[in-house]
This record gives C-alpha cells, structure tokens and sequence, in this order.
C-alpha cells in the first residue's frame, strides 16, 4: 500500500450502477486523496460499507430509498453526501432529527452539484425581487423518474422566499380557462414546466419579465461530468462539518 493510500479517504457509493453511481465511482476512482472501497446497488447489503470501512457514502439512487440509506448512514457513524432528489422540509427535519443524537456526523445534500447549476440559482434568487413575473421550465432526459426536477423545486422556493421578502405578491396571470397542467405546477406560487424528450440531459431556464424587459437565467449540463467536481467538494469537505448542510453554496464560500 502506498503512502497516498494510507491517507485516502474511503468512500462507499450507494446507486453504484445507476447514470451518477457509475460517474460517481469513476471520479472517486480518479481521485488520488479517494478511495473507493464500496459500490452497492439495490438488492446489495448496506453492511458491504461498513465492512468496507467507508468513511464517507455518496447517495444516488431513488426518492424512495434515499431516506432508509441516510439513516442507516447517521446510525453507523458514516458521514454522507447526497445527491438524490424528494427533500421536502419535512424529510429534511427528520434528517437534522437523526442527526442531533449523532453529533460527529456530517450529511450534506444538495439538488444540484454542478457550479454552473448553483450559481444559476444564486443568480435567480438575486433577480427575484425585481420582476413581477417568473416562470421555471426545466428539461431533462426523458428517464427521470421525479417531476418537476429538485433543482426546479429548490429554485422555486428560492425565488417565492425572496418575492416574500421584498413584498411581491402574486405574478399576473389572467388564466381562466386552462386544460389541466397547462400552465405548469405550482411550487409556492412559482410557476414550473418540465420537459422530458431524447439526448438532453439537465437544463434549467428561469423567465423574469417586468415592463418592457425579461431577463432569462440558463443553465446546461450536457454530460454528467459536470456533477463531479460538486460531489468530490463535498466528498472531501463533509467530515468537517458536523450536522446537515443543505446545497453547495457553503462550500463554495
Ligand atoms: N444532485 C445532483 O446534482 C443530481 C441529482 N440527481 C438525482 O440522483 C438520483 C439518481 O439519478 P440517476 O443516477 O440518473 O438515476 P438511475 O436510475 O440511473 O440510478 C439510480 C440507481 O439507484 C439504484 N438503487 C435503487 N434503490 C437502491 C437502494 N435501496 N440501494 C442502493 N441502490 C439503489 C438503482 O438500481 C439505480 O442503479 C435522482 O434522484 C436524480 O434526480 C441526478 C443527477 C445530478
Ligand atoms: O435526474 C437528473 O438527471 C437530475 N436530477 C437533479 C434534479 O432533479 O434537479 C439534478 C439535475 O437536474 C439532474
């Protein structure tokens, strides 16, 4: 074992054959200061990560097994890093509630791990309260299980939380007649459009209007490469930050 070995940290990648699991297992292989010592899918035994000793697991895998692997991460003592979407406030309360009777553990969860993404929504919170009109379409391949996208329901809620804060109240909208989805799903008040068609991948537009100008905010992710950096940032940085960290922002600061 070289000495790079010894130091490497031991990370575990749950979803390990999913589209992300795989890229995630790539990067995590690539990383000299990683090591990758537990790729586990379903139908696999979470107790390969902790024989293997993993330090740190990645989670990619479904809304519905998302919050079982957590817990059993807060339980083992196993900090985490997840990507996986369906965080409502109330998940997340549960989360913070594992977390407070293990205080050395680091979980951090984020809708979106590439930098372009998170600026984008940094972007669209700023904008927010100088429109009075928003809109969200968000386009991903047509696989995707959830709708509309995590990064879609975090930016609404963004947004919504700023309008708040500036006083705005609802957007113009003269609809009275409308077959049923037409003008999207409401996320506190934001209106959200999601598209699923062949050859795209992740991609996210936000429409500001007000009189006389829009101004519209995009983001693409053309390959899943671009998640990596976001995920060995928070692979790297979760063992030093105790409790629940929601989104890349505070890492990047
Ligand atoms: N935060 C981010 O930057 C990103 C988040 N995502 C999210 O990540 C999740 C996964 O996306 P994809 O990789 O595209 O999906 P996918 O369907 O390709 O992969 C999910 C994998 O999880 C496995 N799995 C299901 N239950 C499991 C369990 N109990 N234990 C271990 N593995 C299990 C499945 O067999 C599958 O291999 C989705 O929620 C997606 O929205 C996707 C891309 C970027
Ligand atoms: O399923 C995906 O592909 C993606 N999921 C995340 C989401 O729902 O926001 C992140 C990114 O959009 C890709």
């Amino acid at each position: 074992m070289t000495e790079q070995q010894k130091t490497a940290a031991r990370v575990g990648v749950l979803g390990a054959r999913g589209r992300m699991g795989m890229e995630v297992c790539k990067a995590v292989d690539s990383a000299a200061d990683l090591e990758l010592v537990a790729a586990v899918d379903q139908g696999d035994d979470l107790d390969a990560v902790a024989q293997a000793g993993a330090e740190v697991v990645v989670d990619f895998t479904t809304p519905d097994a998302v919050m079982d692997n957590l817990r059993w991460c807060v339980e083992h003592g196993v900090h985490a890093v997840v990507g996986t979407t369906g965080f409502t406030g109330q998940r997340l309360a549960e989360v913070r509630g594992w977390l407070a009777g293990r205080p050395g553990v680091g979980v951090v969860i984020a809708p979106n791990f590439g930098i372009g993404a998170v600026l984008m929504m940094q972007f669209a919170a700023r904008a927010a309260r100088y429109f009075e009109s928003v809109e969200i379409v968000e386009q991903h391949h047509p696989r995707k299980l959830d709708a509309p996208s995590g990064t879609a329901t975090h930016t609404a809620r963004l947004i919504a939380a700023a309008r708040a804060d500036a006083g705005l109240g609802p957007a113009p909208d003269a609809t009275r007649d409308e077959v049923a989805g037409a003008r999207g799903a409401d996320i506190d008040g934001v209106r959200v459009h999601a598209v699923r068609a062949t050859g795209l991948v992740a991609h996210q537009e936000v429409l500001f209007g007000t009189t006389g100008e829009t101004l519209t905010i995009r983001h693409d992710s053309y390959d899943r490469v671009s998640f990596m950096p976001g995920v060995l940032l928070a692979v790297r940085e979760v063992g030093r930050r105790p409790g629940l960290t929601v989104g890349l922002d505070a890492l990047l600061d």
